[in-house]
């Protein structure tokens, strides 16, 4: 959802004040990004420690001194589309997030990314729940290509080989099979070799208190009849 599939009932006052403030949230993100990865491979010794920490609890409370309250949700962007700006695979506000970028391809959803040393598990490698992450994100993401945002019903992960930090990685998602609100999709990460090093098959449910909101499925090709008096979600022409 963070790549904006879905246009918002939602018209923005000023989009290119906040275009602007998007920039600058994503610039903070991005440093904040590499903060995490500073912290977690520094090799300095206690004193720079503590000064560091002293300086990072200064820029919380910079920050927090205007902050929301809980967490962020689903909010309308520049361009007038939903995002979730701190989705931890994508979102444009979070700064663990790799961050995935997806491209459509004819099958589904293609996503390039690359994991460095925050998201290690067995040494060397990617854990596997960040893994798992991965392909919940992008076999997520494929399914709502057909205009439909649906939750994960399940995610069967199945870990060939070890996925490893610092490469150059490819998952790729598609629909499977449509039955009414529940999209089948299928995805993999493959390797700068070639090989698959974990796949996985997923069902993603249009939650019951959305479905009102989107209408009915006409079909197994995920067209909708908008609810009466209602324009629906929009998926991407
Ligand atoms: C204005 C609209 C806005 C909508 C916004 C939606 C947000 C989408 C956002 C962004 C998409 C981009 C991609 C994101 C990627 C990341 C996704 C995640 O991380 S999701 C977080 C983890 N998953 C959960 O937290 C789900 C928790 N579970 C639930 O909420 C429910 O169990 C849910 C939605 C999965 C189904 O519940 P029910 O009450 O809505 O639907 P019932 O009527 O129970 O089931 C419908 C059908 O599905 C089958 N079903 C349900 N669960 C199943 C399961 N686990 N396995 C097999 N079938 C299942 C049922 O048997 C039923 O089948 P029969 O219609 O009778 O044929």
């Amino acid at each position: 959802m963070t790549d904006g599939t879905f246009v918002s009932p939602y018209p923005v006052e000023d989009p290119q004040s906040l275009a602007e403030l998007e920039r600058a949230q994503g610039d903070l993100a991005r440093a904040v990004g590499r903060l995490v990865d500073a912290t977690v491979r520094t090799r300095q010794e206690r004193p720079v420690l503590d000064e560091v920490t002293a300086r990072v609890d200064t820029l919380v409370e910079r920050l927090l001194e205007q902050a929301q309250e809980g967490p962020l949700g689903i909010e309308t962007s520049s361009d007038g589309r939903l995002r979730d700006h701190a989705n931890p695979m994508l979102g444009m506000r979070n700064p663990i997030a790799p961050p995935l970028v997806m491209t459509d391809d004819e099958g589904g959803v293609t996503c390039t990314f690359s994991l460095g040393a925050a998201y290690e598990g067995p040494p060397g490698c990617v854990h596997g729940g960040f893994v798992a992450a991965v392909l919940d994100q992008v076999l997520g993401t494929a399914a709502a290509r057909r205009g439909v945002p649906g939750l994960t019903a399940y995610l069967n992960t199945t870990y060939r080989r070890p996925t490893l930090l610092g490469t150059d990685l490819v998952c790729r998602g598609r629909i499977d099979r449509v039955d009414g609100w529940k999209i089948f999709a299928s995805g993999e990460i493959v390797d700068p070799q070639g090989e698959v090093t974990a796949e996985a098959e997923a069902l993603f449910i249009v939650p019951r208190w959305a479905r009102e909101h989107l209408g009915t499925p006409t079909g197994d090709a995920g067209d909708f009849a908008p609810p009466a008096g209602e324009t629906g979600v929009s998926p991407t022409p």
